[in-house]
């Protein structure tokens, strides 16, 4: 593909619902920080793909520290995060180059499965942007300003969305010219606000978000399968 495609795995967060010692995205899962399995996860499916880190400028030098330790060589470019996640995909966006078709893709879904990323590249390839999303298999229920819950809900009508969010250059470019917004949850919502239709392909069950205590012994329990 003409310039090529690019990640930019976003790790720039706080962590504040894991109340870890050390910043998740470095909590080791199967002996390796979670962020190396999640780079591993992309460069298997493209080797030549361009991976951008976004982190917390103070932990740049604990994640080359934890690089040599382990021994961890894949080659990607540093980028600092920002206050959110939003501004964090911004930074990272400035160092794109000419890459045709950006993914974005939390740092904490080392999951991911190469079926589902490549389902996204290729949906985002075809339509200009495709997200991956799975499922409800619960019943939901609405709460209401009164406290009271209420139901009717159909589940069929809703989708628990994950990422990669993978889109055209030209439309992410364009799309995060937009002023911030607290309704911004994700990238798609970005890119719908700038008036860009989104594709829902079908993600992976195993690509959980880590994001509290028990999401880590879910995720001790998964990579020992995987
Ligand atoms: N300013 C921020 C905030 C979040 N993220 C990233 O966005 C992803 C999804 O966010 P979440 O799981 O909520 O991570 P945290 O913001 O770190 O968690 P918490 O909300 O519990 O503090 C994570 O990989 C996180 O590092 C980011 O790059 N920059
Ligand atoms: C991008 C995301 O992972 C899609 O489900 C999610 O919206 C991130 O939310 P968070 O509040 O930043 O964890």
């Amino acid at each position: 593909m003409p310039g090529g495609e690019c990640v930019i795995i976003v790790a720039g967060g706080q962590g504040l619902r894991m109340g870890a010692d050390i910043p998740k995205q470095f909590i080791p899962i199967g002996q390796r920080p979670i962020l190396m399995h999640t780079i591993e996860k992309f460069l298997s499916w493209n080797n030549s793909l361009k991976v951008i880190l976004v982190l917390p400028q103070n932990q740049f030098s604990y994640w080359e520290s934890l690089c040599r330790n382990y021994d961890f060589t894949q080659k990607h470019i540093l980028v600092a995060g920002g206050e959110t996640r939003f501004h964090s995909v911004k930074n990272g966006l400035q160092h794109i180059g000419d890459s045709q078709l950006i993914a974005i893709h939390d740092g904490v879904r080392p999951f991911v499965s190469q079926e589902t990323i490549e389902r996204c590249f290729s949906a985002a390839d075809e339509k200009g942007a495709a997200i991956p999303v799975i499922n409800v298999s619960e019943s939901l229920r609405k709460i209401e300003k009164n406290g009271i819950a209420s139901v009717g809900l159909k589940r069929s009508d809703y989708r628990l969305v994950q990422t990669p969010q993978v889109f055209k250059s030209s439309i992410i470019c364009k799309a995060y010219e937009l002023n911030y917004n607290d309704a911004f949850t994700d990238d798609a919502s970005v890119v719908e606000a700038a008036g860009f239709p989104i594709f829902l392909v079908e993600g992976n069950l195993e690509n959980i978000k880590i994001t509290t205590p028990f999401d880590l012994k879910v995720a001790e329990a998964l990579i020992n399968k995987t």
